[in-house]
């Protein structure tokens, strides 16, 4: 029988985690079970939740709670195959009962076929922007709400020629009079061809699908119609399933950056909610994402470095599915760049806007020191030693400093 085993984290205060695990199996799925007649058990059996596993974990200072891992097993039977569904059944109502995580979903080989996956992956990424031997640099508009399209292709002209491999609008950068969503398209599309014709590099730009959820299908067709390079997509303020029907459509066929906006409200409680790597990195990489934002250990918005681990672990894992770009974010520099490669490695996309704009150069000059970083470090050589002839990256340590990993 195919099942989806959900794995959660429970801080039981009444002490008796078997006991709890015996009723969210039956109250997900049968709802009572000892006291029905013998035929009518029968029939239902094949629907009957089963407990797989109770472990035990170590109490936590401060609180009275039993802690333990627990693992619980539902038949596909019993709902169908879309996300809507799945999480409704492990974490519909279970959500609001409590101290419950939910830190992980196993789906059955045959579940898995109802899930698309990336359409490109890393692979096909690498091959849009032809690099395949380094981590993707990839920078982001910053300033330019309320500016208009010539501002903003200039703002790009800038990043393009500081060597960055992707351009992505913020994901605060919404549909606008002074810059539509189909202008930037279209002159993005200009200027970053005659970046390429005079300098034989080559930027993607991602530009923000935003929207009303029901006018997104044709908006990203009409993106795919005028050559479109990405979709950058909020997918936790419309939900994965939406980003899967997206991925799904052949008339659109691009490739989704998914972007991790509002997704804190569900993954930043150790008691509640669900956990970093199956939300931004298993499920958005089964719905079909081919890159997927998330804070980096050590920016601005910072994540236990175990979470943003986690998160690459579960977009690059060995899998049915091709993989996803993890894409460490956020308050990001050029003198952290030995961490990023030491942490994430070469199958990664090095992204940041604060960090190429703020550059005493400027964003060309931030993207080159980007670069110069990126180079130094995968050479295993410390940025301090190497920036007194890299001026671009010795501006950077200079304002920001570095950590070096190398001894
Ligand atoms: C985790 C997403 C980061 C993001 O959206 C963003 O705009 C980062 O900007 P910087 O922190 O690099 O300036
Ligand atoms: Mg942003």
């Amino acid at each position: 029988m195919s099942e989806i085993i959900a794995t959660y984290l429970i801080h039981d205060s009444k002490h008796n985690p078997e006991k709890k695990a015996e009723e969210i199996a039956l109250g997900l799925t049968v709802g009572s079970w000892t006291h029905l007649p013998e035929l009518e058990q029968n029939q239902l059996r094949k629907h009957k939740g089963r407990v797989v596993s109770i472990e035990g974990l170590p109490e936590e200072t401060g609180t009275k709670d039993t802690v333990a891992l627990i693992k619980i097993a539902y038949p596909t039977v019993n709902f169908s195959a879309d996300l809507p569904a799945i999480l409704t059944t492990v974490f519909g109502k279970l959500s609001l009962d409590g101290k419950v995580k939910l830190l992980d979903l196993e789906f059955s080989e045959e579940l898995k076929t109802h899930f698309p996956g990336p359409r490109f992956g890393i692979q096909g990424i690498r091959e849009k922007v032809g690099v395949f031997d380094r981590p993707l640099l990839m920078s982001i508009f910053k300033g330019v709400i309320g500016r208009d399209i010539p501002y903003l292709v200039n703002q790009l002209r800038e990043q393009a020629l500081g060597g960055v491999d992707l351009v992505k609008d913020d994901e605060i950068l919404f549909e606008n009079e002074l810059a539509s969503f189909e202008k930037r398209i279209t002159e993005g599309k200009k200027v970053l061809e005659q970046v390429y014709e005079t300098t034989g590099h080559r930027t993607l730009y991602a530009v923000n699908l935003t929207g009303r959820t029901f006018e997104l299908k044709e908006k990203a067709k009409r993106a795919s119609e005028l050559g479109a390079d990405l979709l950058l997509f909020n997918v936790f303020a419309y939900g994965i399933d939406v980003l899967q029907e997206l991925v799904e459509d052949n008339e659109i066929a691009l490739p989704f950056m998914a972007h991790p906006a509002v997704s804190g409200a569900l993954t930043s409680s150790k008691y509640y909610g669900i956990s970093h790597s199956l939300l931004l990195g298993k499920l958005l990489r089964y719905a079909g994402a081919d890159l997927s934002l998330f804070p980096s250990p050590y920016g601005s918005v910072a994540l236990e470095k175990e979470a943003a681990l986690s998160i690459g672990a579960a977009l690059t894992s060995e899998d049915q599915f091709k993989t996803s770009f993890p894409v460490p974010s956020a308050g990001i520099h050029p003198g952290l760049v030995p961490l990023l490669v030491r942490d994430f490695g070469v199958e990664s996309v090095i992204n940041a806007g604060g960090g190429v704009h703020g550059h005493p150069d400027g964003a060309k000059g931030g993207g080159i020191a980007f670069r110069q970083a990126i180079d130094v470090a995968l050479q295993g050589k410390r940025l301090q030693n190497q920036a007194s002839q890299l001026p671009e990256l010795k501006k950077a340590i200079d304002l920001w400093g570095c950590t070096e990993v190398v001894e």
